[in-house]
């Protein structure tokens, strides 16, 4: 059976709904959430492109008994008393979404909140819209560059949703906004302020999360849309070639990732003479483990160790208030043609005198 919408009458006003998602967190910084969240993350075969058996037995004999409990330990130190801070500034840029939709006379727009692994999940945020009477959908998974590990991963669980309902709704799926005027102004307002406070370091490094080499060999762009973003920001900020660098992060597993690596970059900067240095990850909508524990801790020690002097963390865009206007603009933009809901009045009040669903 197909899940229906038994509670519809022709009275209802069609609305147009904005899902945004981001990756996904644990529930809680402990081994057994840990374990429930890496074993959803990690066996989509989007994220690990390994043959399943041999994958399955790598994952559930080794990964699954080690990983969990070293990954709730660096969580312990992120989590805070309102709950993993990728989750606390998506649901912050949930909010300030409707704002500044309503603010931009589209009041009528319903905006969910959802992560691709755990909670809130992809399938209840559909579900709020389609309750709330979404007919046109439109997906923002919030990854400025696209990769099939986490944009296509997102549309896999949209379209696996879908698969399940008799009625689906109208669909756009942004695929990537990592030349977006708009986003890159953003990203260089929020590197500015930083300026503003703390003045200029020796390098900015642009450190994006990385993925397998063998992925952009085998055509994914997103290697090239960070390299887009680095060049479009470095334009924007006016630095010339050298004040800047791209590096890629976050390496799992043992196989090669997109290089140059950002930790092998921050150790060996010191002795090229590069003391200063601020980091900023414009792949990163939100702060999260990989930002705050990763780049703003663990990366800062390598640089620190290595002779480097002064580091800086500059904080993701989250809910700043450029942000939110670029990306309510580029909702706005996705929206047009598609007609205004519209409700008519007459059918309605004829339809409730008759007290019967028409
Ligand atoms: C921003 C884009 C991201 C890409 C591309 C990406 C690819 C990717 N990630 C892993 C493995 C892990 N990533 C983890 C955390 C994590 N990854 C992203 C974003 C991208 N990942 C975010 C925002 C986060 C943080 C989530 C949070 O809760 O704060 C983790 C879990 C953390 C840990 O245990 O260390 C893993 C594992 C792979 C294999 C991959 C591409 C193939
Ligand atoms: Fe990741
Ligand atoms: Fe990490």
């Amino acid at each position: 059976m197909f899940k229906g919408s038994p509670e519809f009458t022709h009275a209802q006003m069609d609305k147009v709904g904005v899902l945004l998602t981001n990756l996904g967190t644990p529930d809680a910084p402990e081994k057994s959430a840990l374990r429930r969240y890496l074993k959803e993350f990690l066996w989509d075969p989007r994220v690990v492109e390994v043959p399943r058996p041999l994958w399955w037995m790598i994952l559930n004999g080794v990964i699954l008994n080690i990983r969990p409990a070293r990954s709730a330990a660096a969580y312990k130190t992120v989590f805070t008393e309102e709950g993993s801070p990728l989750l606390v500034h998506s649901q912050r840029q949930g909010d300030a979404m409707k704002a500044a939709l309503a603010q931009k006379g589209r009041d009528d727009v319903v905006v969910e909140v959802a992560m691709r692994y755990g909670n809130p999940s992809i399938k209840n945020g559909i579900q709020a819209l389609m309750d709330a009477g979404v007919r046109r959908l439109l997906v923002l998974p919030l990854y400025p560059q696209y990769s099939a590990s986490t944009t296509a991963s997102t549309f896999d669980a949209v379209s696996a949703d879908f698969r399940e309902r008799r009625w689906i709704p109208e669909l756009r799926f942004i695929n990537h906004y990592h030349d977006y005027p708009l986003f890159i102004e953003a990203a260089a307002t929020r590197i500015r302020e930083h300026w503003d406070q703390h003045g200029r370091a020796d390098r900015l490094l642009f450190s994006y999360h990385g993925v397998p080499q063998r992925y952009l060999d085998n055509g994914d762009p997103y290697f090239c849309e960070c390299h887009k973003t680095s060049r479009l920001l470095a334009a924007a900020l006016g630095l010339q070639s050298g004040e800047f660098l791209t590096t890629f992060q976050s390496r799992f597993g043992k196989e090669e990732w997109l290089k140059p690596y950002t930790d092998e970059t921050l150790k060996s900067l010191p002795a090229e003479g590069v003391t200063s240095v601020q980091v900023f990850c414009p792949g990163f909508s939100a702060d999260c483990l990989e930002t705050i524990e990763e780049i703003g801790e663990e990366n800062r020690d390598y640089f620190v160790e290595a002779g480097g002097e002064r580091y800086e963390y500059i904080a993701a865009l989250n809910d700043h208030p450029a942000h939110i206007d670029a990306l309510s603009e580029l909702v706005l933009q996705h929206l047009q043609g598609w007609p205004l809901p519209q409700i008519d009045h007459q059918r309605e009040s004829r339809a409730r005198a008759k007290g019967a669903k028409s």
